[in-house]
């Protein structure tokens, strides 16, 4: 089997991607799909990591990547960002050649596929078929399986729907993998894989809380926030505390920064997070929607609405059975939300909506929506390192220039996501 040109099934209509919310069976846009859905299947060609300046200094961080890059045997390029200062990135080598395959096959999951093409190893849980003929120490070649028909287990050659992604060698026998629970531990070690990512890209070679592995178009939307000492700021749905942490630093820990989560697991990951990050944070767990009944109207001078979305910008993805229904769940949420924002912003304070998703409806079509309901300018979403928006609402070019937008074919190759920043009259 081919790797995957779409992560949606035969039956997804990938029209639904480009509509607006309120016009469900129009193609409105101009947008080539296909190359979105196909750009979602690859790997990004750069890893990107945030130093916690309220930790560790960036040209130190830097040395460090750069010494555990070398110390791999690795040549790559490793740079401080020129307009995110606090952002180090590591090219990915270019290589044109896909690793030549064995004969001795593992199959692996969707979710540790994906994992494996960003640099990580195979861990035990994510194994689920292995060839009976496999030893330790094995050199063995990686398939995803794309339709979940493998069998936990299974023994012989797998004949399903799979796509090759790289070449590793056997660390865990079959023994320990399928007859011991749970099943924990480093089954594969990678040794090349078909994007190119280097497997030594953890951040657990990092002293703790000085820096974190974060995709650059999320260390962008910080930026474009610019939290400024003394700013009092909001974000309204912050776990697990990676942009939250990113705020307290560019603060300095000083002024007041509120975060919130609605669930109580998701607040206890942003409370560790702030801990190990040393950021000076107030922590609330409540429904963001309903914030009036907190804080005064007008209280803030900068929020942060980074929204519960569809996700879609997640790259590499296999296998995604998103729905309409599902994908058109999120844009009511997105404006209660945007809504209570712009009640809690001060006059003249700047919001920040962000998503992790490529839809119209939940990026131009809020915006648009936004601006139609509410006293609010679009600014640049500066610095802008990402493309325009997709037309297809009734944004004027000029003002899709001042939102962003992280896709295909931009000099950024990282993950789907987009930025935009309105001021309050
Ligand atoms: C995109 S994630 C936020 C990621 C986070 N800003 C970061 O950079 O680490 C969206 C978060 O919104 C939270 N959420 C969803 N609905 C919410 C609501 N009504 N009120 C507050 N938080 C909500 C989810 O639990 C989830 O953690």
């Amino acid at each position: 089997m081919p790797y995957p040109e779409s992560p949606f099934g035969d039956d997804f209509d990938a029209g639904i991607l480009v509509r607006r919310a309120d016009d469900d069976e129009t193609n409105v846009s101009e947008i080539q799909i296909g190359e979105v859905t196909k750009w979602l299947c690859q790997a990004p060609k750069i890893t990107s990591f945030r130093v916690n300046t309220l930790k560790a200094d960036v040209g130190e961080a830097h040395r460090w990547i750069r010494a555990h890059i070398a110390g791999a045997g690795l040549d790559l390029r490793v740079e401080r960002h020129p307009s995110c200062a606090d952002a180090v990135i590591v090219h990915h080598p270019v290589s044109h050649q896909t690793p030549q395959k064995h004969n001795k096959e593992i199959v692996v999951d969707a979710v540790c596929g994906a994992a494996v093409l960003r640099g990580a190893h195979i861990y035990a849980p994510g194994v689920i078929g292995m060839m009976s003929n496999i030893q330790i120490g094995d050199n063995v070649s990686i398939y995803v399986d794309l339709d979940k028909k493998c069998k936990k287990g299974f023994l012989k050659l797998y004949n399903g729907k799979k796509t090759f992604i790289g070449n590793g060698e056997v660390i865990l026998g079959r023994n320990h993998l399928f007859c011991e629970t749970p099943q924990t531990g480093l089954a594969i070690k990678m040794i090349e894989t078909i994007s190119s990512c280097p497997p030594v890209l953890g951040d657990n070679f990092l002293p703790p809380g000085a820096a974190l592995l974060q995709n650059l178009p999320s260390i962008i939307c910080t930026h474009v926030l610019a939290p400024c000492p003394n700013d009092t700021i909001l974000d309204m749905c912050a776990s697990p505390g990676n942009k939250t942490t990113h705020i307290a630093a560019l603060l300095k820990n000083q002024g007041r920064l509120v975060a919130i989560d609605k669930t109580p697991t998701k607040v206890a990951q942003l409370r560790q997070r702030c801990e190990n990050f040393g950021a000076k944070v107030e922590i609330l767990q409540t429904d963001s929607t309903k914030l009036l009944d907190r804080f005064c109207y007008e209280s803030f001078d900068k929020i942060l609405l980074d929204a519960p979305c569809s996700a879609l910008g997640k790259r590499p993805q296999f296998v995604n059975t998103t729905s309409r229904k599902i994908l058109r769940s999120y844009v009511p949420l997105q404006r209660k939300l945007f809504e209570t924002a712009v009640q809690l912003l001060k006059t003249d304070g700047t919001l920040v909506y962000s998503t992790c998703t490529i839809t119209l409806a939940e990026n131009e079509g809020i915006v648009a929506w936004a601006l139609k309901n509410f006293k609010l300018e679009l600014v640049e979403a500066a610095p802008i390192l990402g493309g325009p928006g997709w037309d297809g609402t009734q944004l004027t070019s000029e003002q899709l220039k001042k939102v962003q937008r992280f896709g295909p074919h931009q000099s950024i190759d990282s993950v789907g996501f987009f930025i935009a920043k309105f001021v309050k009259k």
